[in-house]
């Protein structure tokens, strides 16, 4: 997996942005100066490979320009290489030997870099930076040394095995020593690598390491255990940055070393022995940069995770959700901003305290009794509708959604839960509910309470052979009175005649209003025919009684009409219609009174009401 990391390209690269004329002229230039100088410490000694970066400078450089730029960027290398051959005293000829070697080296390293490895990833993966070391470090090195002892020994050179190795030998070391700096650069940008490398204990470090790397060969035996020690310092304390300059900076001071004869037994190491002589190098520089890398994987992780803990933690702290986490016993570990905010509690108050403390005690008996122990059983509950209760006492309803959380080894790590305050939901859901079976003026249960109540009856009827009435009423000349008094008053009045109505109810009736001044009753549980009478007296006398409304006294009355079940009808509306009929019978009689559906003329009266 490549980590996220910074881009793949130094926001700061110069080299990227400038342009490509000016690149390979940058090129050339870094190129000859760098191979200059290893070619001018190469004759110090003669002997001992020497550590060649220009070739892994170049490869580096290449990764910063897009793959159209290539062959330029080629033809200034081509350019570089016989200028520093020219600049050697080397003849036209054997320079273009050494540019097919470097040439093909570069490129090969160049487009295995590109293709097959990350930068960002080399930079915190152990596994990636190996690849890299490899693909740019090991391969071209090797290839190109091919080449080059096959041209120059065939050229009439040295030995072919003397050429490749010195060749292999330099160029590997310079690779491996300079490829991780590259990389870096090429991630994060000049800027951002010097601040890095310019803290004081990098500094030191650095310094120290140059005093291990340029004293220890030459005056201790074993002299890598020292140098290699102090890397590993340096990658600990300086980061990949700081692994990365000391490992260059080690080898460019042992290579010298070396040249200058300072670094024995030079004289003596044959050809095989020179390979022997740069291996405890490379196994010195290698491991502290991978350490980094590690090292940096672990930091990068670790940010990450603070990250998100400080992520969670604000989330649970500012979100307008009330939420809570619960110990495997059972007991509240945290909670959140606005779940003390609307419970009234401080969080050091409610912390080790179990939830249902702070439910009702029908809700805590639920809880505890059954969605707790469904939690842990099924792993989450969605849903859940729990009440609980204010520091003063005051009932929240809370929808509750919850997860078990398990720790690694499987036991239960805690339960997380977040709780809506449906309060305010459910306070309009019940007052949809009241409003679509009462009456908005009267208080009285509408219509579609009293069918279904009637339904109920008649199935209740049906089976149990009960007896029951239903009482059709309406006012008499009511819209005089609206037309006379106003429409507020006669509001005031159907208000007053409701609660009339209303008080003589028994537990078992209902009375209604069906609109307009027409009322309707359902009296249960009659042991006879007169019974129904003997409430439609009553309820005519009572109405009856002058209404004070304001300071209007008004006389009113009512007409009624009575339909029983299951003589006068045997199912809701042919009781009310026949009721109905009734009434219109008793208004046609005189008014204030009551009328059997029974005494309704057999061609039928015509109904009061549509
Ligand atoms: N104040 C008020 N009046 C209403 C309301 N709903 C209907 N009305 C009026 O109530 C009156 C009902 O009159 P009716 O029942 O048709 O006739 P009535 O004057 O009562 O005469 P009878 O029924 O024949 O005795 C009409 O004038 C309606 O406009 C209401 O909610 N408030």
């Amino acid at each position: 997996m490549t980590p996220p990391g910074p881009p793949g390209t130094a926001p700061a690269a110069g080299i990227a942005r400038v342009p490509l004329a000016a690149a390979g002229a940058l090129l050339a230039g870094a190129y000859i100066a760098v191979a200059l100088g290893a070619v001018l410490l190469s004759r110090e000694s003669g002997k001992m490979a020497t550590l060649w970066y220009a070739n892994a400078m170049a490869m580096v450089f290449f990764q910063f320009r897009p793959s159209r730029d290539w062959a330029v960027l080629t033809g200034a290398l081509a350019v570089a290489v016989v200028t520093v051959n020219a600049l050697t005293g080397r003849d036209f000829g054997l320079s273009l030997l050494f540019l097919l070697g470097n040439g093909f080296e570069v490129l090969l390293g160049a487009a295995l870099l590109r293709r097959f490895c990350s930068p960002a990833a080399s930079l915190q993966e152990v596994c990636a930076l190996l690849k890299v070391l490899l693909l740019g470090g090991v391969v071209p090195p090797f290839f190109g040394a091919l080449i080059a002892a096959a041209a120059l020994s065939a050229d009439g050179g040295d030995d072919f095995l003397a050429i490749w190795l010195i060749w292999f030998e330099g160029s590997a070391l310079g690779t491996i020593a300079l490829l991780p700096l590259g990389m870096l650069l090429l991630v994060r940008g000049w800027h951002s690598v010097s601040q890095d490398v310019s803290r004081p204990e990098v500094v030191l470090g650095l310094m120290l390491v140059s005093v291990v790397a340029g004293w220890a060969p030459q005056w201790v035996e074993h002299p890598y255990i020292y140098v290699s020690t102090s890397l590993v310092l340096l990658a600990v304390i300086g980061h990949m940055a700081g692994a990365a300059s000391a490992a260059l900076l080690v080898s460019i001071i042992v290579g010298v070393l070396t040249a200058k004869g300072a670094f024995g037994p030079v004289a003596e190491t044959d050809a095989f022995g020179e390979a022997l002589f740069y291996l405890p190098l490379i196994l010195t520089l290698v491991p502290p940069v991978l350490l980094a890398a590690s090292l940096e994987r672990t930091r990068y992780t670790l940010r990450r995770l603070a990250e998100s803990e400080d992520d969670f933690r604000i989330l649970y702290n500012e979100t307008p959700a009330m939420m809570q986490a619960v110990d495997p016993q059972g007991k509240l570990v945290s909670v959140s901003e606005a779940w003390c905010q609307r419970l009234g509690y401080r969080r050091e108050e409610v912390i080790g305290q179990r939830p249902s403390e702070f439910m009702t005690a029908e809700s805590r008996g639920r809880a505890l009794g059954e969605i707790w122990p469904r939690l842990l059983r099924e792993g989450r509950i969605d849903g859940a509708e729990l009440q609980m209760c204010t520091r003063s006492g005051a009932p929240v309803d809370v929808r509750i959604s919850a997860i078990r959380q398990r720790s690694l080894d499987g036991g239960l790590l805690r339960t997380l839960a977040v709780l809506t305050d449906v309060t305010e939901e459910k306070r309009l859901a019940e007052q949809m509910t009241y409003l679509a079976h009462h009456d908005a003026l009267t208080g009285l249960p509408n219509r579609m309470r009293f069918e279904g109540a009637i339904q109920h009856a008649c199935v209740h009827g049906h089976r149990h052979h009960d007896r029951f009435a239903v009482l059709y009423m309406d006012l008499d000349q009511f819209k005089h009175i609206n037309d006379t008094l106003g429409h507020g008053v006669g509001d005031e009045l159907l208000k007053a005649v409701a609660q009339r109505l209303d008080a003589t109810l028994r537990d078992s009736d209902m009375v209604s209003r069906l609109g307009g001044d027409e009322f309707v009753m359902l009296a249960k549980n009659l042991c006879s025919r007169e019974d129904a009478g003997a409430i439609a007296r009553k309820l005519v006398k009572r109405v009856a009684q002058p209404v004070l409304v304001g300071d209007v006294t008004i006389n009113v009355s009512i007409s009624l009409g009575i339909a029983v079940f299951p003589d006068d009808g045997k199912t809701p509306a042919a009781l009310i219609t026949h009721a109905d009929q009734a009434m219109y019978r008793a208004k046609r009689n005189g008014r204030n009174q009551f009328c059997f559906f029974s005494e309704v003329s057999p061609e039928g009266d015509a109904p009061a009401h549509g």
